[in-house]
């Protein structure tokens, strides 16, 4: 089989299709470098001093693990130079993080969740990192949050590197979503699933049960139908799956279908779910609804969601269309 790297495909796309101009790719390049900087990280492991706590909080007020401030500097560092940036926003970083003048102001920001899954680093269970590409608005000067808040709609590239047995980047710039293989000894990203679409049938869900007691009606009524199997009103027995890496749990849903839930619950209203819009729910959403799939927050589709702020949080539902649109419809009875 002919290998098409990664570089090659986004130049081809870059023939093919006028939304991908030459400071995207190369901006996408950067990224995706920096993942495989990430990757050789992770690899390590305890030998590479990356185990364990950071000892300092981020702006969620969670403890921070040494590969979530190491990752976070590589993105910053590799991107900060190249010119294609103006600002980049992270989970990790309480304000957004504009380029310094030392370099090129470009025309693009990029958002980043720079190790998602951090409670899995520790346990050697697969983890990723979530990044999503904005275009500034024009004529900015000096880039504010203000300039972040722009609905996931008009995200003009997504994508995760998941690091599990093989590390993988799966890629949308809006013209469907391709997943790239990191062949470890070339140190190169190599297209292998093209255009890749989310299995309509499904008998697989994903959600914290622990949480079960604090969810609200609609979700206890669906999780309750699958539950219920063969004999229930789905009449069919449902498997559940449950990683704790929202990347690897999507990965999963991309490749074999299932629907991914991380609902609001009764606890705090001010905190409406645990993921965040701009680093997590977007990007995801965007890939997902690329392949086929749908993305709610129960209520409307996560990318007309309008922002209100650079860390908000918002429930999830993504993955097969058909199970979204179900869980959304008992959201409206
Ligand atoms: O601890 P829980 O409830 O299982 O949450 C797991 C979820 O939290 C996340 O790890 C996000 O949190 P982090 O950004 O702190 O890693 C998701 O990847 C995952 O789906």
């Amino acid at each position: 089989m002919k290998r098409v790297s990664l570089t090659q495909y986004l130049v081809e796309e870059q023939r093919l299709h006028s939304n991908i101009p030459a400071s995207l790719r190369l901006l996408i390049e950067v990224v995706a470098r920096a993942c495989k900087t990430i990757s050789h990280s992770v690899g390590k492991g305890a030998l590479g001093d990356i185990l364990g706590s950071a000892n300092t909080e981020n702006i969620q007020g969670e403890v921070q693990k040494k590969l979530d401030v190491i990752s976070n500097e590589i993105l910053l560092e590799a991107n900060e130079w190249g010119g294609h940036l103006a600002a980049m926003a992270s989970e990790e970083m309480e304000s957004i993080h504009p380029i310094p003048n030392r370099y090129p102001m470009g025309e693009y920001m990029l958002l980043f969740d720079p190790l998602d899954g951090s409670s899995n680093i520790d346990v050697n269970v697969s983890i990723g990192t979530i990044f999503s590409v904005l275009k500034a608005p024009e004529g900015m000067t000096q880039p504010t949050e203000a300039d972040f808040m722009q609905a996931g709609s008009q995200q003009v590239a997504a994508g995760y590197a998941v690091y599990g047995p093989q590390t993988m980047l799966v890629l949308t710039t809006g013209n469907g979503v391709n997943c790239f293989t990191l062949d470890r000894e070339m140190g190169s990203w190599v297209l292998t699933q093209k255009d890749m679409q989310i299995p309509e049938e499904t008998k697989e869900f994903a959600i914290n049960m622990s949480n079960q007691r604090h969810w609200h009606p609609p979700v206890t009524r669906y999780v309750d139908e699958m539950l219920a199997g063969k004999t229930g009103p789905r009449g069919k027995d449902f498997n559940m799956r449950w990683i704790a890496s929202m990347v690897a749990d999507v990965h999963r849903i991309l490749n074999r279908g299932g629907i991914f839930m991380y609902p609001a619950d009764q606890r705090d209203p001010s905190q409406p779910g645990k993921l965040r819009l701009m680093y997590e729910a977007n990007p995801m959403a965007f890939i997902v609804e690329q392949a086929g799939g749908a993305a709610t927050d129960g209520r409307q589709r996560i990318l007309d969601i309008a922002p209100q702020k650079l860390h908000q949080r918002v429930p999830v539902f993504l993955g097969s269309k058909s199970e979204v649109e179900r869980v959304t419809s008992y959201h409206q009875e």
